[in-house]
């Protein structure tokens, strides 16, 4: 399975835009044949929150009819980043997932909203988890400040999913924290992290690129520069079993003492 990391800039607060560059980036994926293609976080509006009521996707219908279109011309899965989405009781940061029929599969709200960006006043919580099947296997999606949270990566793997996608806009003055936080998710949960951020800046921040996917044993598979480029590598999941034979920390995990 060979997945690539569409490491875009975004046009700030300009989801027509956006929308027309994407399609390169199933050309690329086509082109190099892999199997799943991950935007980042936000990736039709940016972090345009000020003017986030007017640019957000009403129930993300939109996306989701552009990225199912484009997941069957390509026959590509599409992990579509996040999007702003607007619905009766607000607005929520939702990463989308399609098939490559075109078939929507999941949904799932950014939980955790990370207020050094604001994102508490202008966005809702989400209420569900990021677990999804794809071609039979499971696997889950976060969003950026989620991965600061291991109780909740935890979750997700203990109810199977053995690899990670995350979509992010994380800055480049804590870059370091990205580098370090999705590795250990890799290690502590011995699963494969597949994670797209953007580069580029906004008004408030220069994103840090540096996408990275990392196996079960915490060796970095590929890394993102500070350009736009398609970050790709192939995963074999059965390396999750043979690393947790090899060190059983599901075994060996003692819940009862972690209350
Ligand atoms: N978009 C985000 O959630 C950014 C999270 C971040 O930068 C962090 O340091 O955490």
């Amino acid at each position: 399975m060979k997945i690539g990391l569409a490491q875009m800039d975004i046009r700030f607060g300009d989801p027509e835009s956006n929308y027309a560059q994407a399609e390169k980036w199933f050309q690329q994926a086509e082109s190099e044949q892999c199997d799943i293609l991950v935007f980042p976080e936000l990736w039709t509006t940016g972090y345009d929150l000020k003017r986030i009521e007017g640019i957000a996707d009403e129930n993300s219908e939109k996306t989701i009819a552009f990225l199912s279109r484009l997941a069957k011309q390509y026959r590509i899965n599409v992990i579509g980043g996040s999007v702003a989405n607007k619905t009766d009781s607000g607005i929520d940061n939702r990463l989308i997932v399609i098939d490559s029929k075109g078939n929507f599969v999941k949904g799932y709200s950014k939980l955790h909203l990370f207020k050094l960006m604001d994102e508490h006043h202008y966005l809702l919580p989400g209420k569900e988890d990021g677990l999804f099947t794809l071609s039979g296997e499971q696997m889950a999606g976060l969003i950026c400040y989620d991965i600061r949270f291991p109780e909740w990566v935890r979750k997700h793997v203990l109810s199977g999913a053995k690899i990670l996608f995350v979509s992010a806009e994380w800055p480049e003055q804590r870059i370091d924290h990205w580098k370090v936080l999705l590795r250990a998710r890799a290690i502590e949960n011995q699963c494969y992290v597949a994670a797209c951020n953007r580069v580029g800046s906004d008004p408030d921040n220069t994103f840090g690129g540096s996408s990275l996917i990392i196996d079960p044993w915490g060796e970095i598979l590929a890394e993102g520069s500070l350009q736009e480029e398609l970050v790709t590598a192939a995963v074999n999941l059965d390396t999750v079993d043979e690393v947790r034979k090899q060190i059983p920390i599901f075994d060996d995990r003692l819940p009862d003492f972690y209350r």
